[in-house]
């Protein structure tokens, strides 16, 4: 069966025939592994959270558009679509492909570095991430507190929802959780994707929302939460103490001395977020830190 001469509706589109017509090759050393499945596909967007603002969605890493096409499917009458293709071939296909939605101002299509290029005042992003860079694209759409629909490496994902005392949980679960509710909402497997990836993926909702804690100081706190980990089967108390060169603490040693003596016998994988920010605020005050 050949292509319609005719444009299909967005949300239509076969996306063997979006990878046929680009016809780029398709290289999963630069992190394209395009979605062919289409109930998949149909799925991504709904699981946005039913209040989240659709009107300026952010797509990072178009490729063939078959994401593309859904998340156009799914905007309301007067919404939008920012995506953000670093491949220049495929970035031109995208404007071709849907010319009618870029005539329409329906569709910007961004050629550029998603960890680079500025981002636009979106109100949601839907993506299936480019694995290579996930973790930085994650932490960098975070901090905008925007409701993020994303697929990751299973693995990755669990580490994102892990909870305290589990083999998964660590830095980035607390960093993760830090901004938003995170829940995997459905796991895909290797045959979704054209070309296979080498693992299983999973698709992660992340609804923003203020942690239940208080920080004073975000980037120390990160920092501190990163460092305790590279300790993580060591006490609380010498993790504090052999980290100092990366948390920035000049004076670990001031931190012992008056934190919770319960809380420095625990290990940091068994810390929720919580005790985290209240050993950091400790930290904050008794130990000196460097840096921003
Ligand atoms: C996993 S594919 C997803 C493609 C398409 N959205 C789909 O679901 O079929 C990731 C896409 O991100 C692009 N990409 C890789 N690194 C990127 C980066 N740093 N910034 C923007 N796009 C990137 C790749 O060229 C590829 O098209």
């Amino acid at each position: 069966m050949t292509d319609s001469p005719t444009a299909p509706e967005p949300g239509d589109r076969d996306p063997d025939g979006l990878i046929r017509r680009a016809g780029l090759r398709v290289d999963p050393d630069q992190d394209q592994h395009f979605l062919v499945d289409d109930r998949v596909l149909d799925r991504i967007p709904t699981y946005l959270p039913a209040a989240a603002d659709r009107s300026h969605l952010l797509e990072i890493g178009g490729g063939a558009g078959a994401l593309t096409d859904r998340l156009l499917g799914s905007l309301p009458v007067d919404g939008q679509l920012t995506v953000i293709e670093r491949h220049e071939g495929y970035a031109s296909f995208l404007e071709t492909e849907f010319a009618d939605a870029v005539d329409a101002g329906r569709l910007t299509v961004v050629t550029g570095d998603a960890l680079d290029v500025e981002l636009p005042p979106f109100t949601a992003s839907v993506s299936n991430l480019p694995y290579g860079v996930s973790s930085e694209i994650a932490f960098r759409l975070l901090p905008e507190k925007r409701p993020l629909v994303a697929t990751f490496q299973a693995e990755f994902a669990d580490r994102m929802v892990a909870e305290p005392g589990t083999s998964a949980y660590g830095r980035l679960s607390v960093s993760a959780q830090h901004y938003a509710d995170v829940e995997i909402v459905e796991r895909i497997p290797r045959e979704a994707f054209e070309p296979k990836p080498a693992v299983e993926s999973a698709v992660v909702r992340c609804t923003p929302r203020d942690p239940e804690y208080e920080v004073a100081n975000e980037a120390f706190f990160l920092r501190f939460v990163k460092a305790l980990f590279t300790q993580r089967r060591k006490t609380v108390r010498n993790a504090i103490r052999n980290t100092g060169h990366i948390s920035g603490l000049e004076e670990p040693e001031a931190v012992v001395d008056v934190a919770d003596e319960g809380l420095l016998r625990k290990r940091p994988g068994d810390l929720a977020p919580a005790t985290f920010a209240e050993i950091a605020a400790v930290a904050l005050d008794h130990g000196e830190p460097t840096g921003e």
